[in-house]
């Protein structure tokens, strides 16, 4: 088999029963609508309808622009199709598009939080489909037109430009040319073609074809150079079978009539028309290194197995995203929507989408983080022949692409609202990912103000030796990399890591001129705790924990990161052996549990198992702590089963207790309990105690027990889609951070990061 096909065989399949499931279970189909305001009294009933509505109503009358500050107008894309070419399947009418619709409107909102509804509109009538759009306007702030037929969709668009003043924006031709454009800018970059000699041969000559050969024409491509098909073969200059002004303006003089005969000696072919419509001659008969695009869905023109079964030499790309090198409008439309949106873009213009091709392009030639690796089942894609475009879970697109966007926008004068700080924007749109983003940026932010010295404990691993990269590259500071070098270095070259890079040093501690000081310090601590001298020169000598914790300890470095291959406790043992608690403090685990914008600080997640109630205030106290420097107001619930002596029991009596203790000691912050989850979260269940001293829902739990800190978290990272980040050590007096076993660089970056944010805290 050649190694090829080996790599391009499809990473995931998915039966037909399996699709049918998956669209009929729970509620059927893909999306809901969720209100946005609470509808539980009657005073929220009078607010959102009769009367409160009418304010707005009357605001909106006055100022139409006001719509989008009232109303959902400006985060909202209507998805509009016909059914006349639902993907590649044809003109199947307009409910059995409802899927592929229902589908683009939920990426819309997973990849880009923007709201979107699909519209099916039962007429191939081009007049009857145009009115009936046109007056959707008020409700959007764009319009996203899916598989509609060449050459009805270019008219439908161009007359929908005109009559209205929201993006009109057809999805199978701009954002289909935009992705396609994007990867043949690498694959021609990757196999030394210029686009100006470039020959190209495109198949199909609808809707994303046109589109398609419109840009890369745009681009430098020369029109003598492309050839286009559909299913009446060549569109040559003078054909007049099956023709119209879309397809003329791209006729050539060439004696080829069919396909096959325009395939040969082609360097790029793309696929824009039907399953299996090249054949293995005509691939076998393309020049060298050839680039084939077949984006034909769900089936290609031909499958990357049977391309590999005849050339070894090929970059391919399909529609699916189960090969590599899915070149698919899903890439583009909800970043390029979020971008247009965000300015309030009266249109997506060439700018935007130029902008957006080059983003796009130059995203997958940069090192690619974990979760797109997480995304494609650990393989980690590196630019190259299997990598030329980024995949659609990659976490930068929501930033990359959106900001180009805008920006164009904003200097092609197409702005309504232009966007004046494009960092802080770029900051914001990470966060719409994944909450914990705007947490951790202000956190990074704050380190790279002032760089520190972290010492990776376990640099031998890939994982750690990637994540002190991304913390030197980050300007976080020196990602001191502790381990042997000449294992580090034969590591870093077989996982393509380089490590010449300034912000990163290898210390080997076998030759560490340091070694006696760290032995004697070890010594002078453990020596009345049954350690010989010579126990120390082992830990020393033999364990990275131990010389990295004697690092920080006496100052050689700021802070540390450690666990990935040992479990938590043992390391915690290993660094609390050269570190000691922070004089007055406690030393506790605190994960922080981030779930639809809203953070909560879980405690203690990490060390006491069954803590008293006078260990209990300690770990209230020390979690307040922690979330004060993280720049949150703490309000502690002291949590339980129980709420405010009912039922009664044991365990509820010591949280009690704790609470006491807490009253002794007139803390500095809010907090209160025994209470249930419930009450602690929900501010309209906390009201039925109205003695409550907590002035709103908790933000710190405190939990009973190690048991129900560990199992709570995890749910809530499993089955309630929340981000947990931790559990993160407090109370040291040296600032170390343990991961868990098998964390991916990403959460090694962060827990770097926080190791260094809480050094000299
Ligand atoms: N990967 C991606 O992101 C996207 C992929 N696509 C795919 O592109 C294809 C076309 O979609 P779209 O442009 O919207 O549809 P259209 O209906 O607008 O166009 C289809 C075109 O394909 C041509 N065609 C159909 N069968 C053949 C064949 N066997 N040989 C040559 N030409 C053929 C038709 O020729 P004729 O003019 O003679 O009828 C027509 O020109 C679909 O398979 C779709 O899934 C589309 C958008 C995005
Ligand atoms: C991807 C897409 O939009 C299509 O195949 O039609
Ligand atoms: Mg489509």
């Amino acid at each position: 088999m050649p190694d090829t096909e080996k790599k391009q065989r499809p990473v995931t399949s998915v039966t037909d029963n399996e699709a049918l499931e998956f669209h009929a279970m729970g509620r059927p189909g893909k999306l809901e609508i969720n209100a946005t305001k609470p509808m539980a009294t009657q005073r929220d009933l009078s607010l959102a309808y009769s009367p409160g509505v009418a304010v707005p109503v009357k605001a909106i009358a006055a100022d139409p622009a006001t719509a989008y500050d009232y109303t959902t107008r400006g985060n909202m894309v209507a998805v509009i199709s016909n059914g006349t070419a639902i993907l590649g399947l044809g003109n199947l009418g307009a409910v059995a598009s409802k899927p592929v619709m229902e589908g683009k409107a939920v990426l819309f909102k997973r990849f880009a939080d923007v709201d979107s509804i699909d519209l099916e509109v039962d007429t191939e009538n081009v007049d009857e489909f145009i009115n009936c759009v046109r007056f959707l306007g008020p409700s959007f702030g764009g319009i996203n037109l899916e598989d509609i037929k060449a050459p009805d969709c270019f008219i439908i668009e161009q007359r929908l430009r005109e009559l209205m003043d929201i993006p009109v924006f057809h999805d199978d031709q701009h954002g289909t040319a935009i992705i396609a454009a994007a990867g043949l800018i690498n694959a021609l970059e990757l196999t030394g073609r210029d686009l100006k000699t470039t020959k190209l041969v495109c198949n199909g000559a609808g809707a994303a074809a046109i589109a398609c050969v419109e840009l890369i024409k745009a681009m430098g491509f020369v029109a003598e150079n492309i050839v286009l098909c559909d299913t009446k073969g060549v569109i040559y200059q003078g054909r007049t079978e099956g023709m119209n002004q879309w397809k003329s303006a791209h006729a050539v003089k060439t004696k080829a009539r069919t396909l096959e005969e325009a395939m040969k000696g082609a360097d790029v072919v793309l696929g824009l028309s039907q399953k299996g419509a090249f054949s293995e001659k005509m691939i076998r008969s393309m020049a060298d290194r050839p680039i084939i695009f077949a984006m034909a869905n769900p089936d290609p023109e031909i499958t990357p197995e049977e391309v590999a079964r005849i050339r070894d030499d090929a970059i391919m790309a399909t529609g699916r995203s189960d090969y590599p090198n899915q070149v698919n409008n899903v890439l583009g439309f909800p970043y390029i929507f979020r971008g247009a949106l965000d300015v309030r873009a009266t249109t997506i213009n060439d700018a935007m989408k130029i902008a957006a091709v080059q983003a796009l392009a130059n995203l997958a030639r940069e090192d690619v983080p974990d979760d797109v690796v997480a995304a494609y089942q650990g393989n980690r894609p590196r630019f190259g022949a299997q990598y030329i475009i980024p995949v659609p879970f990659d976490p930068r697109l929501i930033s990359a692409i959106p900001v180009a966007v805008a920006q164009a926008a904003i200097d092609s004068g197409v702005a309504r609202r232009p966007i004046a700080d494009m960092a802080t924007y770029a900051r914001e749109l990470s966060a719409r990912r994944d909450p914990i983003a705007s947490t951790l940026a202000s956190l990074y932010e704050r380190v790279r103000r002032r760089p520190k010295r972290v010492v990776f404990a376990e640099a031998e691993e890939e994982q750690v030796m990637r994540a002190a990269m991304s913390y030197a590259n980050q300007q976080l500071g020196t990602a001191i990399l502790l381990g042997r070098e000449d294992l580090i270095h034969a590591t870093a070259e077989r996982a393509g890591i380089d490590l010449n890079r300034p912000g990163l040093e290898i210390v080997n501690a076998r030759i560490s001129t340091r070694v006696d000081v760290y032995i004697d310090y070890l010594y002078a601590r453990l020596q009345r705790k049954g350690y010989l001298h010579r126990d120390a020169q082992r830990l020393i000598h033999q364990d990275r924990n131990h010389f990295a914790a004697c690092m920080v300890a006496l100052g050689d470095a700021d802070g540390m990161v450690t666990g990935i291959t040992r479990n938590y406790s043992t390391a915690l043992e290993d660094v609390r052996r050269c570190i000691n608690m922070k004089p007055g403090h406690q030393v506790i685990g605190v994960s922080v549990a981030l779930c639809r914008g809203r953070t909560v600080f879980v405690a203690d997640t990490a060390v006491h198992d069954m803590p008293s109630a006078a260990e209990l205030a300690d770990i209230a106290v020390e979690a307040a702590g922690f979330a004060r420097r993280m720049g949150y107001q703490p309000r502690v619930a002291m949590l339980a089963y129980s709420t405010f002596g009912h039922p009664s029991g044991e365990r509820s009596e010591r949280v009690r207790e704790a609470v006491k203790i807490l009253d002794k000691r007139r803390v500095d912050f809010e907090y209160d309990g025994e209470m249930a989850a419930d009450v602690a979260l929900n501010r309209k269940v906390m009201e039925q105690y109205p003695f409550c001293r907590l002035s709103g829902p908790a933000n710190v739990l405190v939990m009973p027990a190690f048991h129900s800190a560990s199992i709570s978290t995890k749910m809530l990272q499993e089955l309630g889609g929340s981000t947990v980040i931790g559990p993160i050590l407090v109370g040291l007096d040296k600032a170390v951070q343990i991961t868990s076993m098998g964390a991916k660089d990403s959460d090694i970056v962060n827990m770097a990061a926080i190791a260094a944010y809480t050094a000299g805290s």
